[in-house]
């Protein structure tokens, strides 16, 4: 007995740890009006995750049932391998909600101490004065929340999100309220998470902030899952289009050697690596000329998270060269 439970606790630290977020066919009715339905993703362990759609279309309902704070009427959710209705699920979960409001009467670092000492975690004073700076906030650590911007409490909510160490962080709207410099901080923020092995699960209607840093998303229409797949996945793979006169068959060999070749006429395609650094095209172009081509036309064709999200709200899925035309 002893020693089978040993081996199963050896086989269980084998085991990959749980995702991040694992939540299956979650449904939730107000009264007449279906507010998510059949909902299921996942989230890996240091994966972004976001979560884009209309107004209405159920992000934060979902993002609520997920942490417990709204009951789903169907389906199941497990945070970092254990049941939302499990308290010591949240434990190790940062949240910042959409809407956020601190007692006015506290400094920040006092809601800091606050929230740790809620979240029973051993975080020391240094350290939540590191992630006051972290948000901006450290010279503003003694001064009361009650005068501060818009902006400065959800720098705020992103403290108390931060500091006791979590490895899930769900933000919702993060940066509403944040002037350009702060939308930036919150990118590199976010990434810094993910470097760490930090999951974030990202609600916002900024879609290119979406697009910066998430691997996965998920859009939301009407409390269904729309779509959803990696950002290669929904945007398809990155190719330029040029349109050269003069092309010979080393013409050809130089436009091989940026990536696999198709030609229509005078028009010709060519397939970026995923791991393109951005100079594949501006190199080409230049040693083109060098050669003596006429480029007539150079078109990237990778159609933009924001096209993809429009596309699939309204039903109409172009393929990626389509929106070039
Ligand atoms: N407490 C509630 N009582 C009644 N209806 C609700 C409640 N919460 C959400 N809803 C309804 O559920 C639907 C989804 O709302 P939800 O707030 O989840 O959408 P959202 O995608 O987060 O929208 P937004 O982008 O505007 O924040 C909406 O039709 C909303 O009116």
């Amino acid at each position: 007995m002893t020693s089978g439970t040993t081996g199963a606790a050896a086989a269980l630290a084998d085991l990959p740890p749980s995702p991040a977020v694992w939540c299956s066919g979650l449904r939730k009715r107000y009264g007449r009006q279906t507010a998510v339905e059949d909902v299921s993703f996942s989230v890996a362990r240091g994966e972004v995750l976001g979560l884009l759609g209309p107004n209405g279309a159920g992000k934060t309902s979902v993002i609520k049932m997920l942490l417990g704070l709204v009951r789903p009427d169907a389906g199941e959710v497990l945070l970092l391998g254990r049941r939302a209705s499990d308290p010591r699920s949240r434990s190790a979960v940062g949240y910042l909600p959409e809407l956020f409001r601190y007692q006015p009467w506290l400094t920040p670092r006092e809601v800091l101490d606050l929230h740790v000492r809620l979240a029973k975690a051993d975080v020391r004073a240094s350290e939540r004065q590191e992630c006051l700076a972290l948000v901006g906030l450290a010279d503003r650590a003694g001064d009361r929340v009650g005068g501060f911007s818009k902006g400065m409490q959800q720098r705020l909510g992103l403290a108390v999100a931060l500091v006791a160490r979590p490895e899930l962080v769900v933000l919702d709207e993060p940066t509403s309220a944040l002037d350009p410099i702060g939308r930036v901080d919150v990118r590199d923020l976010v990434l810094a998470l993910k470097s760490r092995g930090v999951a974030v699960l990202l609600n916002s209607h900024l879609i290119g902030e979406v697009e910066r840093v998430c691997d996965r998303v998920v859009i939301l229409d009407k409390g269904r899952v729309a779509a959803s797949g990696t950002l290669a996945e929904l945007l398809g793979q990155r190719e330029v289009r040029l349109r050269l006169a003069g092309v010979d068959g080393r013409i050809e060999d130089r436009l091989r050697a940026a990536g696999s070749l198709t030609r229509s006429g005078d028009w010709f395609t060519v397939q970026l690596t995923a791991d393109d650094d951005g100079v594949t095209v501006p190199d080409l172009v230049r040693d083109l000329v060098g050669l003596g081509v006429a480029v007539h036309a150079v078109e990237p064709v990778r159609i933009s998270l924001e096209e993809r999200l429009l596309a699939v709200l309204r039903h109409d899925e172009p393929t990626a060269e389509g929106t070039q035309r």
